[in-house]
């Protein structure tokens, strides 16, 4: 049977961030992807301009018309930037089958801008949390959904995944791509046991939706039925590879794309 994702998920006119790298994603990892909007975001590679939200009940409409059709294997869920869409979302995952769902809770754009509402927050972590398989929060959006200090080393990193995880998900992917120093060390928690998967920090300015696109290569390995540290083990590979080969793409004035398809494509 054919392996099917869906992303829940705003969009990226420049393609580098959000659905098109979400659909991107699924694709270079061949898996079938599907694509549910709640957000038309009007940015590129330097920011974002302007953010027009799908009402409420039209997403709930795209929904169905995936879930009533199609076999979806994973889920995975991006930018939800208004609490009525997130109760939307939590029912539509309640009155369909998701498969396991990856919630990647993105508050910020890599170039600083807001892509949540304040009181969206909140009910981010207390009506999806406890539907998700796994949460990929970075450091900055640990520390706001906790309420704490940005984690500065390992230790703290366990520990706010630990608290995280209190809030219901299966487990917890705490992303390390914006600490110091020479590795970039992500830490997934679960099953009471902290599992850590490190590569080499790569130099680049082209980052722009590194979040989206691990989040999204996790769902495709679930897709295709890995188990869950496995298919982090897969996806923190296969977006290494993309932000090493990013510099190939010449995209855009600001933080530019990482490479989608660095193994299908012959030159950059
Ligand atoms: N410069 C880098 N070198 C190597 N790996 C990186 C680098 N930047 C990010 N990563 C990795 O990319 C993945 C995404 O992490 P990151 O912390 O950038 O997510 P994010 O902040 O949610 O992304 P976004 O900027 O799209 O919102 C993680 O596996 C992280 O370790
Ligand atoms: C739509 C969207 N989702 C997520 C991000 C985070 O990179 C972004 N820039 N845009």
């Amino acid at each position: 049977m054919t392996a099917i994702a869906l992303s829940i998920a705003g969009t990226d006119p420049t393609s580098g961030a959000g659905i098109q790298a979400d659909l991107k994603t699924f694709s270079a990892l061949g898996v079938y992807g599907a694509t549910v909007i709640t957000a038309l975001v009007a940015q590129n590679t330097c920011g974002v301009r302007a953010i027009h939200d799908v009402p409420a009940d039209f997403v709930a409409a795209e929904i169905d018309a995936v879930f009533s059709d199609l076999a979806v294997g994973a889920t995975k869920i991006g930018m939800l930037s208004k609490p009525e869409v997130i109760e939307t979302v939590a029912e539509g995952l309640t009155r369909w089958e998701p498969g396991p769902v990856v919630l990647d809770p993105v508050m910020v754009a890599a170039s600083g801008d807001p892509l949540i509402a304040d009181e969206a927050v909140t009910s981010l972590r207390e009506r999806l949390f406890p539907l998700a398989a796994v949460i990929t929060p970075n450091l900055m959006e640990a520390a706001r959904l906790l309420d704490e200090e940005l984690a500065q080393d390992a230790d703290a990193m366990l520990r706010q995944a630990k608290a995280l995880a209190d809030f219901g998900a299966g487990a917890v992917l705490l992303k390390g791509g914006h600490g110091n120093g020479d590795e970039a060390a992500d830490l997934l928690w679960v099953d009471d046991a902290a599992h850590w998967f490190s590569a080499p920090r790569i130099e680049t300015k082209n980052t722009h939706g590194t979040g989206c696109t691990l989040s999204s290569a996790i769902a495709a390995g679930l897709a295709n039925g890995l188990g869950l540290p496995e298919a982090v083990d897969a996806a923190k590979a296969y977006v290494h590879n993309a932000i090493i080969n990013a510099d190939l793409l010449e995209v855009g004035k600001g933080h530019g794309p990482v490479h989608h398809f660095y193994r299908q494509w012959r030159n950059g």
